[in-house]
């Protein structure tokens, strides 16, 4: 099968620059970048490179200067504000450092607000997102408000939220951030497991290169150029490559 078949998420030449008065920041240049279905990528690079304006952009929540962005298919930039919110609803999962749950609500209801927003069938959705705290581990916390929770667990609420709606791309920003290494490894696994099971594709931003070792393929973003990590720079670049042909 060709290798475009399973593209589900393709940047061609985005630029984004800042304007402040006489000032101009640019923070992307030209960025091209196809993210596969299924596959768990990495985006790592030092602060203020351009990693999570990039991510922002993939998800509509930021508007590129220049240059095109395709989720299967559709050109987001050239979509109404409605239809933009009904991708973000249906077809992309957002993870943070910070999580955002909402405090008052319980960890099941989270995870189900999202369903509920597309106005799902109550009941279903309530099973659904049972099932999806089960898998990662949260069976026995269902009814547990955040401020209940500790840190690790609030963020495997937050991946299960991401899924609820069967998205086809996650974008997590630096969803290990302020956890400890024992947690912010196990939220990697089962981000893998997750992606491996359901066919999501993760698109991860993040500092640590050892964390973002353990995903299919990883890539730099060097002052808002973003690099393939290639050769004997990243032995797994050829193992990513033929994980992308394998999901497509
Ligand atoms: N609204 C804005 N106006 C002007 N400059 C901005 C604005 N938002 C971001 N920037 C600049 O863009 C650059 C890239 O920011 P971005 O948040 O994408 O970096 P990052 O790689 O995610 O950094 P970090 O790893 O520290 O989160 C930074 O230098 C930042 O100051």
């Amino acid at each position: 099968m060709k290798k475009e078949a399973s593209v589900i998420l393709q940047v061609s030449n985005v630029s984004k620059q800042f304007h402040d008065g006489e000032t101009t920041t640019k923070v992307l240049t030209n960025v091209d970048l196809n993210v596969y279905k299924g596959e768990q990528l990495a985006i790592v690079g030092s602060s203020g490179s351009g990693k999570s304006t990039l991510l922002h952009i993939m998800g509509t929540l930021d508007i590129p200067t220049a240059g095109e962005v395709l989720l299967d298919g559709e050109n987001l930039y050239q979509l109404n504000a409605t239809r933009q919110a009904e991708i973000r609803n249906q077809d992309l999962g957002f993870i943070y450092q910070f999580h955002h749950l909402l405090p008052e609500f319980s960890a099941l209801e989270n995870v189900a607000m999202p369903a509920f927003i597309q106005g799902r069938d109550k009941k279903q959705t309530l099973k659904e997102a049972t099932e999806l705290l089960e898998r990662v581990g949260l069976g026995h916390r269902l009814q547990h408000i955040p401020a209940q929770l500790s840190g690790g667990e609030r963020q495997r609420v937050a991946i299960a939220r991401a899924l609820i709606n069967k998205p086809k791309l996650v974008l997590a920003d630096e969803p290990t951030g302020n956890l400890d290494a024992n947690s912010g490894d196990s939220v990697y696994l089962l981000i893998r497991e997750l992606a491996q099971q359901l066919g999501t594709a993760f698109v991860v931003v993040t500092h640590d290169y050892k964390l973002a070792e353990k995903m299919d393929r990883q890539l730099t973003m060097k002052d808002g150029v973003l690099q393939s990590l290639t050769g004997a720079n990243n032995p797994l670049a050829a193992k990513a490559e033929s994980t992308a042909m394998d999901n497509s």
